[in-house]
């Protein structure tokens, strides 16, 4: 290999600038470079290489190129011995070193299990530590399907769901759901991450399925209406297909929307709703009206297995701050020591819950027998503009509150009956509004501090 090497003819390769003659380590291991003994010993056939990336301490572990340096030989791929420490091709930035590519198919600790019999969870190692999940027996181990897993909701209840032990298996389009959402999941054994539309079937064996994969807030759900309205309806027709085909307990997130803008309040289970069916608002409405028509018509006529959610307002960390919805808003102009910016004469009202109450009543709801709808949300009702005022007197007491138009069809009262939930699933929220919000500023400062947002 050295000697195809030293014949090879002089060639141009883009490669990284951390790959360079000046660089003392690398002209030491290029094999134009007079080797020492110890380091023509280090020759080994590939077997015996270790299976690390440092085995070769020169080398930087991960190489993609970037560089428009050239360097004048291919041999750049290879070690003294002429063995390939590094594959790929610079036209595809492509290029990575092989220990790195070890590193994936041959760890050297593959997937070390730590479990720990006093409090009966099992942690694993690899690469990173993830945090400790229950250990189950394989009998109370479910396979769990989220669609939408990577949003703000979503994730936390994927969060919870690992926690407890399961295998999960996320599905998300991240068109508002965010990868980074879920990201210290990635590599653990229990978890999968599928980018996936649901508008398009999707084939898996499962337990139990939870449909959350639609946008969710008002500017989002508005920006492509032909898209909410099929996400709604061809996503739980296929999810519902699945949960037919499989078996599996399917629960879908709908939505205090279906209410539209409400005559009665608070709102029970049982109130049929005012929806304008042709505003801005009824791709997101009428789309969750639909999706709950179709979830029992499969109730009906194909026996499958359902629970019902109606969601109330929602918040806490990970919600996206550009998503328009007035808690994110709210947080991110107080920070910013911007107006806040109320829509309307600040009077209409809603109840907000902190995400995880939210996720604490979905697990329930999917594991207890109740079929019918059910509200999830938290009664403490504010106006926008006390809500606004609350907000700003938390982050920045000085700052101005201005009024906007109000929106189109903006519902004007909103509070949730929670009378079935607390009968049936023994939830109510824990979580007073201040707590929640005292969470939240905190995880979007961090993320503010952190340049992240
Ligand atoms: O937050 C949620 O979880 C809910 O958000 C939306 O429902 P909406 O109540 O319209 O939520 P926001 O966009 O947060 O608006 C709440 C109220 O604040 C107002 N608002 C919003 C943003 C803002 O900057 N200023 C402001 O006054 C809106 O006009 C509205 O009256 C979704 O449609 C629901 O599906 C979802 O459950």
């Amino acid at each position: 290999m050295s000697q195809i090497a030293t014949e090879e003819p002089v060639l141009h390769h883009s490669i990284p600038s951390a790959i360079s003659l000046e660089d003392p380590q690398m002209a030491l291991h290029h094999p134009d470079t007079p080797q020492t003994p110890q380091d023509q010993n280090a020759a080994q056939p590939v077997s015996d290489l270790p299976t690390t990336a440092t085995t070769n301490s020169a080398r930087p572990p991960n190489i993609f190129v970037n560089s428009t340096q050239t360097f004048p030989t291919l041999r750049e791929y290879h070690d003294p011995s002429g063995l390939v420490i590094e594959v790929g091709h610079p036209s595809v930035n492509s290029q990575i070193a092989l220990d790195t590519l070890r590193g994936v198919y041959l760890p050297v600790q593959p997937y070390n299990r730590i479990d720990n019999r006093q409090n009966n969870t099992v942690a694993y190692l690899h690469e990173k530590t993830f945090p400790p999940v229950r250990s189950l027996r394989p009998s109370e181990k479910k396979r769990i399907l989220v669609t939408g897993g990577a949003g703000f909701v979503g994730s936390h209840l994927v969060d919870r769901l690992m926690l407890m032990g399961h295998d999960v298996i996320v599905l998300d389009n991240f068109f508002t759901g965010n990868k980074r959402n879920v990201q210290h999941w990635l590599g653990h054994p229990h978890f999968e991450l599928v980018r996936h539309d649901v508008v398009d079937p999707f084939m898996i064996e499962v337990d139990q399925i939870y449909h959350l994969a639609c946008p969710a807030s008002p500017p989002h759900y508005q920006y492509n209406p032909i898209k909410t309205v099929k996400t709604s309806v061809m996503g739980t027709i296929n999810m519902l297909g699945l949960a037919k085909r499989t078996k599996a307990r399917f629960l879908l997130t709908s939505t205090s929307e279906v209410y539209g803008d409400p005559e009665e309040h608070p709102q029970r289970e049982t109130y049929w709703g005012h929806v304008n069916p042709i505003g801005p608002r009824a791709c997101y409405d009428e789309g969750k009206r639909v999706a709950e028509t179709l979830t029992y018509s499969y109730m009906h006529q194909d026996d499958v297995d359902v629970r019902v959610a109606r969601i109330f307002n929602t918040f806490g960390p990970r919600m996206n701050e550009n998503d328009g919805r007035v808690v994110s808003n709210f947080i991110m102009q107080a920070l910013k020591g911007e107006q806040l910016t109320v829509y309307g004469d600040g009077s209409q009202t809603r109840s907000f819950q902190y995400v995880h109450d939210l996720v604490d009543g979905l697990i329930l709801l999917m594991n207890k027998n109740y079929t019918e709808p059910v509200n999830l949300g938290n009664p403490e009702e504010y106006t926008i503009r006390q809500f606004a005022e609350l907000i700003r007197d938390q982050i920045s007491p000085g700052t101005a509150i201005k009024i906007f138009p109000a929106t189109t069809d903006d519902p004007q009262k909103r509070k949730p009956d929670i009378t079935r939930a607390k009968t049936y699933l023994g939830w109510e929220p824990r979580f007073a509004v201040r707590q929640g919000l005292n969470e939240t500023i905190t995880w979007f400062k961090k993320q503010v501090d952190e340049g992240l947002i």
